[in-house]
């Protein structure tokens, strides 16, 4: 688990996350800075005891929960509130090393407590949001795509983090047939076979009659009967009002929509303090409360950590469908190709 931006409520919900009961029987790797784990602890009101070794200590991990304190950080450096360069940087070498965790095999599943992407974006301009950075850790150009879980209903989104004036312009049938066949393979491989797949209509009553606009009958429709003719059970385009009514009636077991808050409002009304977001497509779960970092409550010890933990279980179980290979010896290079590479992606 990476350990968010420091200036938010990620530190809090970490802690209160390795507090919980429900995580005590799991193994968990904490990498971010000591102080800044203490200082959340201390907004949450827990006590934590938990082994904490250096960065470049190659070996092996203790079993239960351990911290490997990056230092780069300090709890007297952060201003709770407030994005800044500095918690940027530093989530994403926390976020780094536990990418390269799992590549190396070591963990099953990468969490992180919630980023602040303008702080990501001071410290390093090149990257919008997780996805990219993902990529360039781990040297892919997969461009994994990110869901919201709710046990009832899964939401995935064929755009993301743009302007919703570009939305349109983004769409195409292979990009939405590209979702359609990601949202089968994930949710099938998450124990959910074939599911039932909801696509919402981007346009008022999905264009009605092409009264207003034409995505929805020239790209949605072909990209959706291109995916049945793959045998992936889609149907749609679905007015987007009533799409999630529909899914949480039972019709389907996720909502393939458009764009981010098409989905996202629907998710949050529904299950705010259990939504979960899980990033595929990388032979790992990457997992993450649905929140963000909240940076209006700070501090304050108010943060619910419903969500972070429903992350953690999520990752846990899909982690137990496609356990790591070998668990718990950091690679011999692990102080130049893990942390110490990871510190040198965030300053190039
Ligand atoms: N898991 C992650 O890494 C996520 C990161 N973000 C990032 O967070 C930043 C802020 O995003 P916003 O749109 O302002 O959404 P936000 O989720 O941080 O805040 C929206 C509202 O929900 C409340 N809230 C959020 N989490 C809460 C919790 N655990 N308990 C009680 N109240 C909570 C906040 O106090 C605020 O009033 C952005 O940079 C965004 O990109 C957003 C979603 C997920
Ligand atoms: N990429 C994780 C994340 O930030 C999830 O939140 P959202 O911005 O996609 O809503």
């Amino acid at each position: 688990m990476a350990i968010g931006d420091a200036g938010g409520v990620g530190p809090e919900l970490a802690a209160k996350l390795l507090a919980d009961p429900a995580m005590a029987d799991k193994d968990v790797v904490v990498v971010g800075d000591a102080s800044v784990l203490k200082m959340g602890a201390d907004h949450a009101g827990v006590t934590l005891d938990l082994p904490v070794v250096s960065a470049d200590q190659a070996g092996s991990l203790p079993p239960g929960h351990v911290l490997v304190d990056l230092g780069n950080i300090p709890a007297g450096t952060v201003t709770l509130g407030r994005s800044s360069p500095e918690a940027g940087a530093a989530s994403l070498q926390n976020f780094a090393a536990v990418l390269r965790l799992a590549r190396a095999g070591i963990a099953d599943a990468v969490m992180f407590t919630p980023f602040n992407k303008h702080s990501m974006r001071l410290a390093r301009p090149a990257y919008v949001d997780e996805i990219g950075f993902i990529d360039r850790v781990l040297d892919t150009d997969r461009s994994g795509r990110e869901f919201n879980v709710l046990e009832e209903v899964w939401n995935a989104r064929v755009t993301s983090h743009i302007p919703l004036s570009e939305v349109a312009s983004r769409m195409s049938v292979e990009r939405i047939l590209a979702s359609l066949r990601l949202t089968h393979e994930t949710m099938t491989g998450a124990g959910k076979p074939n599911p039932r797949i909801g696509v919402a209509a981007l346009n008022p009553h999905a264009g009605d009659g092409r009264n207003f606009g034409t995505e929805d009958d020239d790209i949605i429709a072909p990209a959706v009967a291109a995916g049945v003719a793959e045998g992936i059970d889609a149907k749609g385009p679905i007015p987007s009002d009533t799409v999630f009514v529909r899914a949480i009636r039972g019709e389907f077991d996720a909502v393939l929509t458009m764009y981010h808050d098409q989905g996202q409002i629907a998710m949050k009304l529904m299950g705010f303090d259990r939504g979960v977001t899980l990033i595929a497509g990388y032979g790992f779960p990457i997992v993450t409360p649905a929140h963000g970092t909240a940076f209006d409550i700070a501090g304050k010890g108010k943060a619910d950590g419903g969500a972070t933990l429903q992350a953690a279980l999520l990752g846990a179980r899909l982690a137990a469908l496609n356990p790591a290979r070998d668990r718990r010896t950091l690679p011999a290079d692990w102080a130049t190709s893990g942390v110490g590479g990871a510190a040198a992606l965030v300053a190039e």
